[in-house]
């Protein structure tokens, strides 16, 4: 019989993942495996639990959470031969992984999605020794988009971190040194970018020219954040033309590092990640992840 970990976070989003392990366990179970269910209790469980269930030569994981439950799973399954394909039911307040890949952020249709045999093989991104599925944030304004409370998050989605990013323009920014294929940025920015996938803190036309199979880290830098640019970065950010913006500096790559001579902190998938400096690479197409079947 085919072996199911189902790797739970009960505090995510609206806290209702509880509610819907049952569904998920039917569902596993109509569809020929046997489940074990693991609910996390503490930042690391889900790395711990993937790894054992790698070691157990389990055929697939399913991550019932956030974006941090889905990072926390992932880091558990990247170094890890041979590894289970990936299910992912979103229960967070952001879900970019799952709103990249059209996994339905209805809970009770993302479930159904996990008996499809459609699979996808996406890029992970490395930073330092560890493993990202979405982005990488640096500079002030990732700092205090980092403090964006999850009641903010269910209650106003993207748009709590307009509210929140209002408040950064009193803050300086912060001098990176980004080196990227032979080349280097230097200056003054509030906000650098790499994002893997197109949807970016639920902004689903951030990057929208990222595929998670393109093997590239879309990266962004804010040169500036005054009052007249955050309305129209915003609205750029919006349509899906950030990339575009005289104030913003777009390329992509394969590997980089950024510096800084100061302190900076970094965000990864939306959870608080080490602080600069930063080396970051892709792993091309290296997760098997269940997706909807096509139309
Ligand atoms: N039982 C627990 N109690 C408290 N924190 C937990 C528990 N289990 C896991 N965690 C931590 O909660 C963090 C956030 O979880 P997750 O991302 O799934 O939810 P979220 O923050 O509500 O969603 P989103 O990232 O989409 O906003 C994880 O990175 C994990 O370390």
């Amino acid at each position: 019989m085919k072996q199911a970990m189902i790797i739970i976070n009960p505090t995510s989003g609206k806290e209702d993942a509880p509610q819907h392990v049952r569904n998920v366990e039917e569902v596993l179970h109509d569809a020929g495996y046997n489940v074990t269910v693991k609910e996390t209790a503490k930042e690391g469980d889900a790395t711990h639990f993937c790894i054992t269930a790698c070691e157990n030569g389990y055929d697939l994981v399913v991550s019932i959470g956030g974006d941090g439950t889905l990072n926390e799973t992932i880091n558990g399954l990247s170094d890890q031969d041979p590894r289970p394909k990936l299910g992912v039911v979103p229960l967070g307040t952001v879900n970019d992984f799952a709103r990249a890949l059209q996994i339905p952020l209805n809970p009770a249709e993302a479930i159904q999605t996990l008996t499809s045999t459609r699979v996808k093989n996406v890029d992970m991104g490395r930073l330092n020794g560890r493993v990202f599925a979405n982005v990488v944030a640096t500079g002030s304004l990732a700092e205090t988009l980092s403090s964006v409370s999850s009641d903010d998050k269910s209650k106003f989605g993207a748009l709590a971190y307009f509210k929140e990013g209002i408040k950064d323009l009193r803050n300086p920014a912060q001098p990176l040194v980004i080196h990227h294929d032979g080349e280097t940025w230097e200056g003054h920015s509030p906000l650098f970018l790499a994002a893997l996938t197109n949807s970016v803190g639920g902004f689903e036309k951030l990057a929208p020219d990222a595929t998670v199979d393109d093997g590239l880290l879309h990266c962004f830098i804010i040169k500036d954040l005054t009052v007249l640019n955050t309305i129209t970065i915003g609205i750029s950010l919006l349509v899906g033309s950030l990339k575009d913006h005289k104030d913003v500096v777009y390329f992509t790559a394969k590997n980089l590092s950024v510096h800084s001579v100061e302190s900076v902190r970094t965000n990864v998938d939306g959870e608080e990640g080490p602080p600069l400096p930063i080396e970051l690479s892709i792993i091309p197409r290296h997760i098997q992840v269940i997706v909807p079947e096509e139309d």
